[in-house]
């Protein structure tokens, strides 16, 4: 069994002003101190909105937090003209280790392809930042039993051309579009089959070691009532959080799941 460091990773998607993220990373700070957090047991990182990160930045070098922060998304080009997209180098500047790439958001309300997903996986590696790779079916996919079929495509999709070195670095998110804030979670045994097969073609793709360094979370309605049996399989990693990582208490809750299996 690979010794896999576990990541909580809270997406706060389209939430939180600046100040908002000030309070609650100073909170979130706080519960993790008062729950004595071992941060090289289970790794914590929030995904602030772009305007937000500065503010993240500064907050975690003053206090010497332990909790690291990344993008939810970042451009395919380092520089240029290009209205409105942020860099994945000035993302690093900013002292990020993440950046979550081809969200199910971003690939819906953007239509963003395989391709550009893959653009950017590889933009984020070249920043020498970990991008959070996000792969996923929608419910129709899933009631036509070929979610499987359907992720490991985007999975390679978005692997394409990465190397067995730089792939190390990336995780995978396996987000099913039906679980993300519906209340709707898969089951501890749904994460886990996809979890083993994204492995399973990560070990084709690649090899057996390299595999076994990849981490892959699962996200989807994930709480700190459900993340202990989600964490009690094999093959998941993580969660990616979204709705509840707003929430600084129960995000922390979430992050000391081993407390409370
Ligand atoms: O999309 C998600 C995280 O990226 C999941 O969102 P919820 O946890 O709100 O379902």
């Amino acid at each position: 069994m690979a010794n896999r460091t576990p990541l909580m990773a809270g997406n706060w998607k389209m939430n939180l002003d600046h100040q908002q993220a000030i309070q609650t990373v100073q909170k979130l700070a706080w519960a993790l101190r008062d729950g004595k957090h071992d941060f090289g047991a289970v790794e914590v990182a929030v995904l602030p909105p772009f305007t937000d990160i500065r503010s993240v930045q500064t907050l975690v070098d003053a206090d010497k937090l332990e909790l690291k922060y990344g993008g939810q998304d970042c451009s395919a080009h380092v520089s240029g003209a290009y209205t409105g997209e942020t860099s994945p180098v000035f993302l690093a500047k900013l002292g990020a280790t993440y950046v979550a790439v081809g969200h199910s958001e971003r690939r819906q309300y953007h239509a963003e392809s395989d391709d550009l997903v893959n653009a950017k996986v590889k933009a984020a590696l070249g920043a020498g930042l970990a991008p959070i790779l996000c792969i996923g079916e929608d419910l129709e996919t899933r009631r036509a039993a070929a979610h499987v079929q359907h992720t490991l495509l985007q999975l390679e999709g978005g692997l394409l051309d990465v190397s067995a070195e730089q792939v190390r670095k990336v995780v995978v998110a396996y987000e099913p579009v039906w679980a993300i804030g519906t209340g709707e979670t898969a089951t501890p045994e749904d994460a886990q089959e996809m979890a083993e097969a994204i492995r399973a073609r990560l070990v084709e793709l690649y090899d057996e070691e390299t595999a076994q360094a990849v981490r892959v979370l699962y996200g989807g309605s994930v709480k700190s009532s459900n993340v202990a049996s989600i964490m009690a399989k094999p093959d998941v990693d993580g969660a990616l959080v979204g709705g509840a990582s707003l929430d600084p208490e129960e995000f922390a809750a979430i992050a000391r799941y081993k407390s409370h299996i």
